[in-house]
């Protein structure tokens, strides 16, 4: 079975007395484990897409289905729940919570996921990230003395933390220079990789495609190409 499969996905929205089709009928599957990076033009509906599966948005008509559970059969209180524990989002800004350190970042998201780890379990899981991160040296400081790079290296290791099925990244390395954007895809490459986590992408930056292992291409609602690389 595919972790995540989507079929004949639409989305109407209304633009003033006008219905607006944005999604088109999608139908795409995602396996365990895999990198995929959805480009297309502004206002192809990437974003759109991302958040339908990502459980943020609600559909027109059609299916999502996780492990073969519908999504849209979903109340919002199991939606809630499903997010919290097997979903991890990333955006192009961090949103670190202003009035928690590093470490409390990343101890509340275990908190939110309902952990099954001990206290002791999650200050050594907690220990870890921030070494894979290279953030120890930064566990008790306040986000508005990071750089941009460190926010969102925090960021990454808050949405992975609890080691859920999916990361959804939405432009993840758009306020970053050349040389960051490629830590952090260095850093999303490690993390996932090392806990089979499937990672959504949107990306403009034709450099970070060669972290991907298939590129999906949309226009105007619809997918135009879908590549294994
Ligand atoms: N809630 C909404 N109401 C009305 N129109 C919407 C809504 N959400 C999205 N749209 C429109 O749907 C289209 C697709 O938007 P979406 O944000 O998914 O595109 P995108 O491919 O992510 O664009 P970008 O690359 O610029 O972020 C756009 O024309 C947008 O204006």
């Amino acid at each position: 079975m595919e972790l995540l499969e989507t079929i004949n996905l639409q989305k109407t929205v209304q633009n003033g007395d006008t219905q607006e089709n944005i999604l088109k009928g999608i139908q795409l599957s995602f396996q365990k484990g895999k990198i995929t990076a959805l480009i297309g033009a502004s206002g192809s509906g990437k974003s759109t897409f991302l958040t339908i599966l990502a459980g943020l948005q609600s559909v027109s008509s059609g299916e999502v289905l996780l492990e073969g559970n519908s999504l849209v059969a979903m109340s919002a209180e199991q939606l809630r729940k499903l997010r919290a524990k097997e979903f991890g989002y990333v955006f192009q800004y961090a949103h670190l919570v202003p009035f928690l350190t590093v470490e409390e970042q990343l101890h509340l998201m275990l908190d939110i996921a309902a952990s099954p780890l001990s206290k002791q379990e999650r200050k050594q899981e907690v220990h870890d990230v921030l070494g894979m991160i290279d953030m120890l040296h930064r566990q008790h400081a306040y986000p508005s003395i990071l750089s941009g790079g460190e926010k969102q290296r925090v960021a990454i290791a808050r949405a992975v933390i609890h080691k859920p099925k999916l990361l959804f990244a939405d432009e993840p390395t758009a306020s970053l220079d050349s040389k960051r954007s490629m830590d952090i895809m260095e850093l999303i490459l490690k993390l996932t990789k090392k806990n089979d986590i499937t990672t959504l992408m949107v990306t403009h930056d034709e450099d970070m495609l060669r972290y991907a292992d298939r590129v999906i291409k949309m226009n105007d609602g619809k997918i135009t190409e879908d590549r294994t690389v």
